[in-house]
């Protein structure tokens, strides 16, 4: 569905350039939902952007269905960490959630179905009429999710999108995350700093190094479908999982050998 070939990205710098991502691959499978964990600074949202088709590798490629990536592909959405630069300020929410609607020429009573049923998916029907600024920053996430989740994507990419809601709300949109996943069979990737999150939600989980950033494991997360907050997470098996990629995370945090390898 989606392949990452020794993707390589080099920001020019008065020093000669800093390499944010280097020899990146990895093939992520339709349907599955495919996390990336690691430091922060790691180069994550770098690869994401490349991914998405925002910006260009220096070397190596992203391939969707075959065809390589150069440019944003219709049939990706994308929620970003920085939820406030994502909505459109003068739009009500409504509106910030049907415009990407009306350029796949869906009919009015359509995007109006969907503009509906994805606000009370992420529990915002009362906001439909209001505009950004008179929402918290969490809500504001919950109106961009909504927007991915009413445009339904082929791949949904999320970088680090539940970092500014509460515990609770974060529960909810997890496991929201996880039954668009299953009833539409939209393929995910997620970017988190949450390991915990990162197990819950996931098919595998490709742990990332420091800068200049390489996968050092993808991990299968054998967990039954569907999960739960508190079944899953009681697991013995979840316990081992999130100890192997929270000792992988540490490891590579003190290993400086590995950051500048
Ligand atoms: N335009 C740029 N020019 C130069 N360096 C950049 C640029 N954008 C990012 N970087 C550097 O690349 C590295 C990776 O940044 P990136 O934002 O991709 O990391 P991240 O893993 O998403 O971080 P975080 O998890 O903290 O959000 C950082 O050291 C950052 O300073």
């Amino acid at each position: 569905m989606l392949i990452v070939t020794e993707l390589e990205k080099t920001y020019p710098t008065k020093k000669g350039g800093f390499t944010a991502v280097r020899d990146m691959s990895f093939t992520v499978q339709e349907g599955e939902l495919f996390s990336i964990v690691g430091p922060s600074g790691a180069g994550k949202t770098t690869l994401l952007r490349c991914i998405a088709g925002l910006d260009r590798p220096t070397s190596g490629g992203v391939y969707f269905q075959g065809r390589e990536v150069d440019g944003p592909p219709e049939d990706f959405a994308i929620v970003f960490q920085d939820y406030a630069r994502s909505l459109l300020p003068w739009a009500t929410v409504g509106t910030n959630v049907e415009l990407p609607l009306m350029k796949k020429g869906n009919t009015a009573a359509e995007r109006n179905r969907r503009v509906t049923t994805a606000l009370a998916e992420v529990g915002l029907s009362d906001a439909v009429d209001k505009k950004p600024f008179q929402l918290s920053g969490g809500m504001q996430q919950r109106v961009a999710i909504a927007r991915a989740i009413a445009y339904r994507p082929k791949v949904l990419i999320m970088d680090e999108p539940f970092a500014s809601v509460d515990a609770q709300t974060r529960a909810d949109l997890e496991d929201l995350v996880l039954r668009v996943k299953e009833e539409t069979g939209t393929t995910i990737l997620f970017v988190t700093h949450d390991v915990d999150e990162s197990v819950y939600l996931s098919n595998r989980v490709a742990m990332v190094t420091r800068s200049p950033s390489r996968i050092a494991e993808v991990v299968d997360i054998d967990l039954p479908f569907p999960r739960d907050q508190i079944a899953t997470k009681s697991l013995p098996e979840f316990a081992r999982l999130r100890a192997h990629v929270f000792g992988g995370i540490r490891d590579m945090v003190h290993d400086t050998t590995l950051a500048h390898a």
